[in-house]
């Protein structure tokens, strides 16, 4: 399949290997996010030794690392003798001066540091000597063990203060991941992205000339779907406690938002899932906003699922895998997920609309989005997305997945709700965005021509946003 979207990621990279000075860059992300896609992509043309460590001794590692050095400069006796990391890196550095931008990338770099942790201070000292600046060289260090790559740019470690350019690679965004579907309408892209995220594994697994049922059978509800076991694969391979960190997920998808409501969900005290949830947090797999309403103080903050896929399969898949393996996940599709879907949407839907005022509000609103998120905590309204632009506006959002159109209701509501809520308080300008899957009632689409500051957005326009 060809590489699909990252187009600023990209754009950010290749402008680093472009300078004519040496170059450290730090690439890390979750497993499946496409790390090592995207230095293929990056590298496209340029002169590099490409070496993937492996869970094996140093220097079985140095072993292989000689042998792609070997490919691209050249095996000659003296390189085959070199017994240590220090030695075979300045060889690199003394036999590719003349290779203005030669990049070194060691991909799963994590893995190099179990059994050679002085490799940081090597590194260092191979940096701090000077020998990268003469060929401009560039040395890039990537891996999916996110608190070992962010480790490496602690104050306390030997390479602090060197990088040239950090990136933590983030999920695809609906408008990329509709690359990946060029076959679907905008609604379906919009489920699909609900299900499988925006991680390209998951993404590149996907048929587009097949439907989203088939898609959702052939890998999630069948005994051998490549995607039945996800969740509890990516666990095992992350953590140390693989089946207490799937329970927290496991109460998380069904609600539980607060550290004591998962605790006693688990049987468990509360002050004893504290590092359990920060590790998860790293992980990008929940995440932890706060009501954009609530006081500097407030703890009006909540978990939430942070990951389409986790979401979908604890909702669908974890309770029905009985029926999965005795070959029934057509019915698990037609009997649970088909009814219930529009349920699941409504929430899934809300986070879209979030993701699109982050990304592409200036491109209704004339202005880029300073801070963005949800209102909740009152006893009788939220408010699925809201904000507050550069120029001091502020902005609030309904969303409606299920079949019914908006209409002039639900415009008064959201902007009798957007009065009673302390956020934006006295702004002297309210935008109003209505996200609706079904569309919108005649008077609403009047008001909107009008003006009103009533924006109306489609699932075609979130999935092919203008900029
Ligand atoms: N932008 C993209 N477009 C198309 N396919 C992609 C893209 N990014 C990644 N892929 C595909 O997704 C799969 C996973 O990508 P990759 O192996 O690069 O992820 P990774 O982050 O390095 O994973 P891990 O840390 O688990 O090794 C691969 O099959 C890759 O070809």
């Amino acid at each position: 399949m060809d590489f699909l979207g990252r187009d600023r990621e990209l754009k950010l990279v290749r402008n680093e290997l472009d300078s004519s000075r040496p170059s450290l860059i730090i690439l890390f992300g979750r497993r499946r996010i496409g790390k090592s896609r995207f230095l293929r992509e990056v590298a496209k043309g340029r002169d590099e030794i490409y070496f993937q460590a492996t869970r094996v001794s140093s220097l079985l590692n140095l072993e292989q690392f000689k042998a792609e050095v070997g490919k691209t400069i050249g095996l000659k006796p003296q390189l085959n003798a070199l017994s240590n990391w220090e030695g075979v890196l300045h060889y690199v550095a003394e036999h590719a001066a003349e290779r203005q931008g030669l990049i070194i990338t060691i991909d799963e770099f994590p893995y190099l540091l179990d059994d050679e942790p002085a490799l940081p201070s090597i590194l260092q000292k191979f940096w701090d000597s000077g020998v990268l600046g003469q060929g401009a060289m560039k040395l890039i260090l990537c891996g999916s063990a996110i608190s070992q790559m962010e480790e490496l740019l602690a104050e306390r470690n030997p390479l602090y203060g060197r990088k040239t350019l950090s990136m933590d690679m983030k999920q695809l965004p609906l408008s990329d991941v509709a690359k990946f579907f060029p076959e679907y309408r905008a609604e379906d892209i919009i489920r699909a992205y609900s299900i499988f995220g925006g991680i390209p594994y998951y993404l590149q697994l996907c048929n587009s000339s097949e439907s989203l049922r088939d898609n959702v059978i052939n890998l999630l509800l069948t005994e051998t779907g490549t995607l039945i076991d996800e969740p509890n694969t990516l666990l095992q391979t992350e953590l140390r406690e693989p089946a207490f960190y799937s329970s927290i997920l496991a109460a998380v998808s069904s609600g539980c938002n607060s550290k004591s409501e998962i605790a006693n969900r688990l049987g468990v005290k509360a002050d004893n899932i504290g590092p359990y949830m920060a590790k998860l947090l790293t992980l990008d797999l929940i995440n932890n906003p706060k009501s954009l309403d609530a006081d500097e103080k407030g703890r009006n903050r909540r978990y939430r699922i942070a990951d389409s896929l986790i979401s979908f399969w604890h909702r669908f898949v974890r309770q029905n895998l009985t029926a999965i393996s005795s070959g029934f996940g057509e019915d698990v599709y037609d009997r649970i997920v088909e009814p219930q879907f529009s349920d699941y949407m409504g929430i899934e839907f809300e986070d879209i609309a979030l993701e699109y005022a982050k990304l592409h509000i200036q491109e209704i609103l004339g202005v880029p989005a300073q801070e963005v998120g949800q209102i909740w905590g009152h006893a009788d309204f939220d408010i699925d997305v809201a904000g507050r632009l550069l120029d001091g506006a502020f902005f609030y959002g309904e969303c409606k997945w299920k079949s019914r159109t908006i209409d002039l209701g639900h415009v008064r509501v959201l902007r009798e709700r957007s009065e009673k809520t302390t956020y934006g308080k006295g702004a002297v300008v309210k935008h109003f965005l209505l996200f609706s899957r079904v569309g919108f009632s005649s008077d609403v689409i009047d008001l909107a021509k009008k003006g009103n500051q009533l924006h109306l957005l489609t699932p075609e326009i979130l999935v092919k946003p203008r900029g």
